[in-house]
């Protein structure tokens, strides 16, 4: 029986529809987690990894893991901070990434300190009051639940507030940003003010075990033993590469991880020092 199963069941909070529930649910995958099949389905109950899926309104989440409920939820930064509740980010997921701006009619020449006495349309009406208030500004929130881009041009407001990910929809809307960004959001995994509950570190080693998947590959390649050193500086690994003796007088073999982005251009400069067999391979999963 796992080691586990001493604790009480882990209940997660997951993203039941919007731009971050399949993404949350394939990284849960990914993690070696059973999750629903039916879109429909409210709970989900992994018994072989002792948790227990909740599958909720994004928005909801934080306010579940906030009250205690749950135990912890994935949702968008954004979210968590716009909904006030006692939660707090313990790991960014690495998906979901957004800008959240003011934006206005397009050559309108707006700044954010001439947002006072302007009425201001959002879903996220806690984030932005809170933005307001710490830089002194007084305006007219206007609360909406969506489609946030249509209210200047129906007449409701002289300026939005809302999530950016290709800015297309702002375009469309013959809208542009202004000012800096009000916040940079990703998927993140929350739990409740100060309460890290058992079993929530194995969820996020599991979660990182995903990101370095991701995001590294592991490369392997033959080189003189004269040029190891030249040739481990551009293959550091995340901690120390693995060096082994070769059959071939003189040479060695090297093993390390590389950031995905960068692998073709670490493999050109391998070859250039005169490195041979070359080979990148995905991990699968890992704990690091
Ligand atoms: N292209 C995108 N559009 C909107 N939100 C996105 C996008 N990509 C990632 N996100 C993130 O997803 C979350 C918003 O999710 P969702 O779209 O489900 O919310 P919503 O718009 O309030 O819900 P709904 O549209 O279902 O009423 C936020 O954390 C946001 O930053
Ligand atoms: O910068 P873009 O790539 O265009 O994406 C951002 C847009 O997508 C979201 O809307 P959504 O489809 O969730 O509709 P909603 O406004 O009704 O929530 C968001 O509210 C923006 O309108
Ligand atoms: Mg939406």
């Amino acid at each position: 029986m796992s080691v586990s199963a001493d604790r009480p069941m882990l209940k997660v909070a997951v993203p039941n529809k919007g731009s971050l529930s399949e993404a949350s649910t394939q990284m849960l995958r990914e993690a070696g987690y059973r999750q629903r099949g039916d879109g429909k389905d409210l709970v989900l109950l992994d018994e072989a990894n002792h948790i227990e899926f909740y599958y909720l309104r994004p928005r909801d989440i934080a306010v579940y893991v906030g009250s205690g409920t749950l135990d912890v939820g994935l949702t968008g930064r954004d979210m968590l901070l716009d909904s006030g509740a006692a939660a707090e980010e313990v790991m960014a997921l690495g998906f979901g990434a957004t800008r959240f701006h003011f934006a206005e009619p397009r050559g309108d020449g707006n700044t954010v300190e001439g947002l006072a006495g302007k009425r201001i349309a959002t879903s996220y009406t806690g984030l932005v009051k809170r933005h307001l208030e710490a830089r002194g500004i007084e305006a007219e929130l206007v609360h909406l639940d969506g489609a946030v881009e249509s209210s200047i041009r129906l007449g409701v407001a002289d300026v939005i507030a809302d999530v950016v990910e290709t800015g297309r929809t702002l375009r469309q809307a013959g809208l542009e940003l202004f000012g800096e960004p009000i916040l940079r959001s990703e998927a993140v995994l929350v739990q409740r003010e100060g309460h890290h509950p058992e079993g929530v570190d194995q969820l996020m080693r599991r979660l990182s075990g995903v990101l370095v998947a991701r995001n590294f590959v592991m490369m392997d390649y033959d080189i003189a033993g004269d040029l190891v050193d030249r040739a481990i500086g551009l293959t550091p690994g995340l901690e120390s590469p693995t060096v082994s003796p070769l059959a071939r007088e003189g040479w060695v073999a090297v093993r390390a991880m590389v950031e995905r982005k960068v692998a073709h251009s670490v493999m050109d400069d391998l070859w250039e020092l005169g490195a041979r067999g070359v080979l990148v391979t995905d991990i699968a999963a890992c704990r690091l």
